[in-house]
């Protein structure tokens, strides 16, 4: 059983009137059309066709039965007569950067098959890009999609609008299509929600200001600085960026711990801005919660699912007490390694991007902010016996009382792919010994499959954990080995590539997409779980593909079946 009934504290923002009727939406439609193929989200991200009181007026109008459900006859009436279809706010919009076969595309892929294949996926940013149609511009309070005012790139299938750290592999692909604008443009629309809300929201949807995403956007900097140099576009990036960093280094995001040697180590951890059900997934959240029965133990855990899905990794045992049980999701008592990982890079790359435009005075006090924050990395979540770097749980098991001196045993032994994610820092890959160290204890971790990287060694039904391999998880890792330098953990990660490229291209052939995660027992063979289906597109994915050929080729003689 749940040991811990905490109460709930820390920030919540408001919700607009227009996301609470469509959650009541939302719930309607559960009860009416079944729980078969439906997904809560399509309601969230429905647009009015008229004013919200007008809409409201003729819900609360609809002919009830006596136990107040409505039919599926008039609730299809009433939602084709005041509502657009979900998506159609973003118009298919062709990227004026895109060319059929870019010049210099994939010289190292020399397999007729494989190239023929990577076409086809760069081919893909075709189906994927849109532009936020002129009716959300005119009437914002018709939409919960927001106002972004350049093209963007979406994931695929229910992810019908911009996501925050998908976006980073997204650019990744784009640059080696050559779709330098394209990726601009992306950077651009998240820095123009940095100026509105503080942060790059999760996504660019209204119900997506409660929390952000694994912090990505220097980094998206840094790489289309280094592909073209383009000082502009670095300096005019910055500002945001230093926004960004303050939103993740001040409030509940950040926390001091005192280690073994006495010292105060500060880091930081998720903490979503929300205490009630996640609107795009509302009805599965109180269903979750109907088991518990405080309100403010619901609301704990309400903030814990939002945070959970601020991680990325929505859900997983990682974040849970229990691994079969989701109300025992526990993230704002983590201090998580890829995080501090994510913001340690983004202390480099602002120090880096400061230095090439000038200012000497920022560049060095992010430096230090680098440096102390690897030493707290190695303070705090470093197991050397392990070779790993741990999460690390702020509050105790048992009591949940929150305790803030470092003990080994709040070092989360379980092994997580996360645990080998700052490999993909230069403070910790430049430095050969430890590099060799991290690599055999991936290799004997039981995280390596026939078809990649496994997110944990649990299998708890949970998208974010066993069998599941995600696109974004096999670059980090497969690059910090590729970045140290090191023959063994070259051909190591090279090694990891080609197994993910197979099961990609395989899976493709066989149901004629890319998805959003596979299942890395089996090459050929989609991923599961979760709270929906298997989503197609998919824009992470082909990311990884195109940079991982790009990175590695594809020789002539090697076969892509598996
Ligand atoms: O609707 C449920 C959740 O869906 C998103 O999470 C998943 O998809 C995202 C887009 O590919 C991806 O960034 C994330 O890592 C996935 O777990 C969304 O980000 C969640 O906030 C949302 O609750």
């Amino acid at each position: 059983s749940p040991m811990c009934s905490q109460t709930d504290s820390g920030p919540v923002v408001p919700t607009p009137p227009l996301i609470t009727f469509l959650e009541r939406l939302q719930l309607t439609a559960l009860n009416t059309y079944g729980s078969t193929n439906y997904d809560p989200k399509l309601y969230v991200d429905l647009s009015l066709k008229h004013n919200l009181s007008t809409t409201q007026l003729a819900f609360d109008n609809l002919p009830k039965s006596s136990t107040g459900s409505v039919s599926v006859a008039d609730l299809n009436g009433f939602i084709t007569s005041y509502f657009n279809g979900a998506g159609e706010e973003l118009v298919y919009a062709e990227p004026p950067d895109f060319v059929p076969e870019p010049e210099g595309f994939l010289p190292a892929v020399e397999n007729p098959v494989v190239r023929e294949w990577a076409l086809e996926v760069h081919k893909l940013w075709k189906n994927l890009s849109r532009r936020v149609d002129e009716g959300v511009f005119e009437h914002p309070e018709l939409h919960t999609l927001l106002p972004l005012s350049k093209p963007v790139v979406v994931p695929g299938s229910r992810f019908r609008e911009v996501y925050y750290w998908d976006s980073y592999w997204v650019i990744r692909g784009l640059l080696v299509s050559k779709m330098y604008d394209t990726a601009k443009g992306i950077v651009s629309n998240l820095i123009s929600l940095v100026d509105e809300f503080g942060f790059v929201l999760n996504g660019a949807r209204k119900y997506y200001t409660n929390r952000s995403q694994p912090p990505l956007l220097s980094a998206m900097v840094y790489e289309i600085y280094s592909r073209t140099g383009d000082m502009d576009f670095a300096k005019t990036s910055l500002p945001a960026l230093l926004k960004e960093h303050n939103f993740w280094n001040s409030g509940f995001h950040s926390v001091t711990i005192l280690d073994a040697e006495g010292c105060n180590r500060t880091l930081s951890r998720y903490y979503a801005m929300w205490n009630k059900p996640r609107p795009e997934s509302s009805t599965i959240d109180m269903e979750t919660a109907s088991v518990l029965s405080n309100a403010s133990e619901k609301q704990h855990l309400y903030r814990e699912l939002a945070s959970g899905a601020e991680t990325g990794w929505d859900f997983s045992s990682r974040w849970m007490r229990n691994a079969s049980d989701l109300t025992t999701l526990a993230t704002t008592s983590i201090i998580p390694v890829d995080l501090n990982a994510y913001i340690l890079q983004m202390e480099l790359n602002i120090a880096f991007l400061a230095n090439v435009t000038g200012d000497k005075i920022t560049a060095a006090h992010f430096l230090e902010a680098a440096e102390a924050r690897k030493q707290a990395m190695n303070s705090v979540f470093w197991n050397e016996e392990m070779g790993q770097w741990l999460d690390y749980w702020i509050s105790d098991k048992t009591t949940c009382k929150d305790d803030y001196t470092w003990v080994a045993s709040n070092q989360n032994r379980n092994i997580f792919a996360s645990n080998f994610i700052p490999l993909s820092i230069e403070s910790f890959n430049s430095d050969l010994e430890l590099v060799e160290k991290v690599r055999q204890s991936l290799q004997k971790s039981g995280l390596i499959h026939a078809a990649g990287i496994a997110t944990s060694l649990t299998n708890s039904g949970q998208q974010w954990d066993f069998p599941n391999g995600w696109a974004p998880i096999q670059h980090l890792i497969v690059e910090g080995l590729v970045s140290s330098g090191s023959k063994k953990a070259k051909s190591m990660a090279e090694d990891i590539a080609v197994r993910w490229i197979r099961t990609n291209y395989v899976a493709y052939k066989k149901t004629k997409a890319m998805v959003e995660k596979y299942d890395v027992e089996k090459c050929g063979e989609l991923g599961g779980g979760g709270e929906y289906v298997t989503q197609t597109g998919f824009g992470w994915s082909n990311g990884v593909v195109l940079a991982f050929l790009e990175e590695f080729g594809w020789p002539k003689d090697l076969k892509i079946d598996c």
